[in-house]
């Protein structure tokens, strides 16, 4: 990230967010997805406690991202994001993070060097830590609990004790946030993310078909570097790199309480992370969650499912880019293989004619879990990529750009989707399936997607 920040950070105040006008105005609206907490006096310390905790991200930094993302908007830039389904309080360790950030660098090489476009990296990381469910209760063998919410709310063991709602998980979400945020400063600000190591960040994952493919185009990277280093270049710029943090911002009174106002501008903004976005289950028009968004500076999405019609996408962006500001809104689509080709088209078009620039990315996850014959949550890998082909498809027919891709991943290796390359079956599951949500792409499908996406990639921004 870049480090010119400190005065921003000393002029974000608090004080100024409590009073703002319409901040709170969410709070008389029809809100869903959040817990029942089981001790108010709990809730109550722990909002305070979060309404005084630093920032988490810093204005400026998010006024950085919202034009990178501006860029992509305009076809000058990609977005990768990508991280777990739901981060949990045990796997916050430095081993895990790094893997997960070293997959996303790796990722965006494979990017940039197929498609000679800046690649945006953003983690699902530092703050992912609430989630939507489909269902309030999880029944196992006859009993039935609370389900799981998200370390934010509950814990995932299957206990009554572990599932009831506890408020001071707020807070300890907001600490691991921290910590999980100072390692991915110094991962990409000191030395780790420096592109000379493009060999390095190969090494440690098990030897497979993307790896191998990998190594020869870090090869190719090496040369490069080498060359210009030989012409007398100075590489400042590749031995570090922005990443950006980003979560679904669900929890509004977690959300609310890190809102900060930024006194260079006088504008709020929520300092849990560079962007937030609004999943497709509380993004109703008139809903708490579109309004609170709708009030913070920072740069947001929406997830936009298979039933949104053109006329909802107008509304959205009414309400949450009434200026028209590119880099401010970004729709990521999670329609289903099966859907895309059928139902973006009509979309695209709608908001396009209608002159709004919004940013354009696929979530090729959430339209495409299954339950394998053998009881697990899972996603097919052709699924995925035929979703993401659909996207780049739709956008190649109407002349827009696919601006970006939203996967849940993880640099482990993991059995959580079927096939790849180095092909998952479900017997994998039995012994390597770890998400305690929705299953991710492991350390080589991510690759492998990398690989298949960069082509696509190159032939969208000719
Ligand atoms: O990550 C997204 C949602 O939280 C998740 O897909 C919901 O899963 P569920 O249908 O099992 O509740
Ligand atoms: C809840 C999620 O997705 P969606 O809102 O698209 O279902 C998610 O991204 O984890
Ligand atoms: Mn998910």
């Amino acid at each position: 990230m870049p480090n010119n920040f400190i005065d921003s950070a000393a002029r974000l105040g608090q004080a100024g967010a409590a009073n703002y006008p319409g901040l709170d105005a969410w709070r008389s609206l029809p809100i869903s997805q959040q817990p029942s907490w089981q001790d108010e006096d709990v809730y109550q310390a722990s909002i305070k406690d979060l309404s005084s905790l630093p920032p988490l991200v810093f204005a400026g930094e998010v006024d950085v991202l919202r034009g990178r993302l501006a860029e992509a908007a305009q076809g000058k830039a990609f977005l990768l994001q990508g991280g777990d389904c739901a981060e949990t309080f045990d796997a916050a360790t430095a081993d895990r993070i790094s893997a997960r950030v070293r997959t996303i660098l790796q990722m965006a090489v494979v990017l940039t060097y197929g498609a000679s476009l800046p690649v945006i990296k953003m983690g699902r990381m530092a703050g992912q830590f609430a989630k939507p469910r489909s269902s309030n209760e999880e029944t196992r063998d006859g009993v039935t609990l609370p389900a799981y919410r998200g370390d934010m709310v509950n814990g995932y063991d299957f206990t009554p004790e572990s599932r009831g709602h506890d408020a001071s998980r707020l807070v300890k979400a907001y600490h691991t946030s921290a910590s999980t945020l100072n390692l991915i400063r110094a991962f990409t600000q000191g030395g780790f993310a420096d592109l000379r190591l493009v060999h390095h960040w190969n090494k440690g994952f098990t030897q497979n078909p993307a790896h191998a493919r990998y190594e020869s185009l870090a090869g190719e990277i090496d040369r490069a570097i080498r060359f210009m280093e030989a012409c007398g270049s100075d590489f400042e710029a590749l031995k570090r790199t922005e990443f950006f943090a980003s979560h679904e911002a669900l929890l509004l009174d977690y959300e609310r309480a890190l809102t900060r106002i930024d006194s260079r501008t006088g504008n709020p903004y929520a300092t849990s992370g560079h962007f937030l976005w609004i999943g497709e289950r509380t993004r109703q028009l008139d809903s708490a969650h579109v309004d609170f968004l709708s009030r913070v500076r920072n740069p947001i999405g929406v997830k936009l499912g298979p039933t949104t019609s053109g006329d909802d996408a107008l509304r959205l962006i009414d309400k949450l880019d009434p200026n028209r500001e590119p880099g401010r809104l970004t729709f990521i689509t999670r329609m289903g293989a099966a859907n895309i080709r059928e139902k973006l088209p009509a979309l695209v078009q709608k908001v396009t004619d209608s002159g709004a620039q919004v940013l354009w990315v696929t979530d090729p996850m959430h339209g495409n879990t299954v339950t394998s014959p053998n009881g697990y949550k899972t996603r097919r890998f052709d699924d995925v990529i035929d979703e993401v082909r659909g996207f780049f498809e739709v956008h190649q027919g109407l002349g827009t750009f696919p601006g970006g891709m939203h996967v849940e991943m993880t640099g482990d290796d993991v059995a959580e989707c079927l096939g790849g390359a180095d092909p998952v079956d479900q017997e994998a599951f039995l012994t390597r399936y770890e998400s305690v949500c929705d299953p991710r792409l492991n350390h080589m499908q991510s690759l492998e997607m990398a690989f298949l996406v960069s082509g696509a990639l190159a032939q969208a921004s000719r």
